[in-house]
């Protein structure tokens, strides 16, 4: 990660609410919007989604469930300790340099910084599944973060989940993320397709109300 980079996406206030407990955007049973849109990917059986910034998503199990691997990154060591409770595994845990590897059959997460994520660590993956991660993340980062992670999984396609609301009004993450934006980060690797814009429950932290909408980043 770049000096401007790290000082921008402090990762101690993502630690500080790991330790707190101050995780509102955890979604223990998953998210429906993944299980409504992932048939639009075509994946086989057995293809290995990559989840950057997975936290102890739900979505993990569900996904393991359906027969896929999973590939995920996160910061936090609280998060993924709890994820491989909830999966009822006892993980193997190797270190790689800065980054610590945690897995199971048919999943690794890799623990510590994304940025410092290789394609030879993280291996080959078929899609990419971004939920509450390219939103969690300050505009100048979500530009270090869109060609870093489609240079770690090769240009995959993506299932991306993202919110659009009046940012006036309340400060993120999340951050609100729309089109014109999400167009011009991937515009290398990726055209954008959305397949889903609806009414956020909820809203942003109860206050502002917001619509989330699903894409489909197809490799050019
Ligand atoms: C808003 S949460 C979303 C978690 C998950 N995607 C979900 O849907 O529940 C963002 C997560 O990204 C992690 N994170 C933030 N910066 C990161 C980085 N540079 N590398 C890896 N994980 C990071 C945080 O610890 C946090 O768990």
């Amino acid at each position: 990660m770049t000096e401007k980079a790290k000082r921008t996406n402090d990762p101690t206030q993502w630690h500080d609410r790991w330790r707190d407990g101050r995780i509102g955007f955890h979604q223990p049973e998953g998210n429906p919007l993944l299980r409504r849109h992932l048939p639009a990917l075509g994946l086989p059986r057995g293809a290995r989604l990559f989840l950057p910034l997975c936290g102890k998503t739900g979505d993990i199990g569900w996904l393991m469930s359906q027969g896929f691997a999973v590939a995920g990154s996160e910061l936090s060591r609280i998060a993924v300790d709890a994820l491989f409770d909830d999966l009822g595994m006892e993980p193997e845990v190797a270190d790689h340099g800065p980054l610590t590897r945690m897995s199971g059959p048919g999943v690794d997460i890799w623990v510590g910084d994304m940025f410092d994520l290789t394609p030879a660590l993280l291996g080959p993956v078929d899609a990419v599944y971004d939920r509450a991660a390219l939103v969690a993340l300050p505009d100048d980062i979500r530009a270090v973060y869109a060609p870093h992670l489609a240079a770690i999984t090769a240009n995959a396609p993506h299932l991306l989940i993202t919110f659009d609301y009046d940012a006036s009004t309340v400060s993120g993450p999340p951050f609100p993320v729309w089109q014109d934006e999400i167009s011009a980060l991937y515009v290398e690797t990726h055209d954008v397709a959305l397949l889903e814009d609806a009414e956020a429950k909820g809203g942003i932290k109860g206050v502002t109300p917001a619509r989330e909408q699903v894409w489909h980043l197809i490799p050019r």
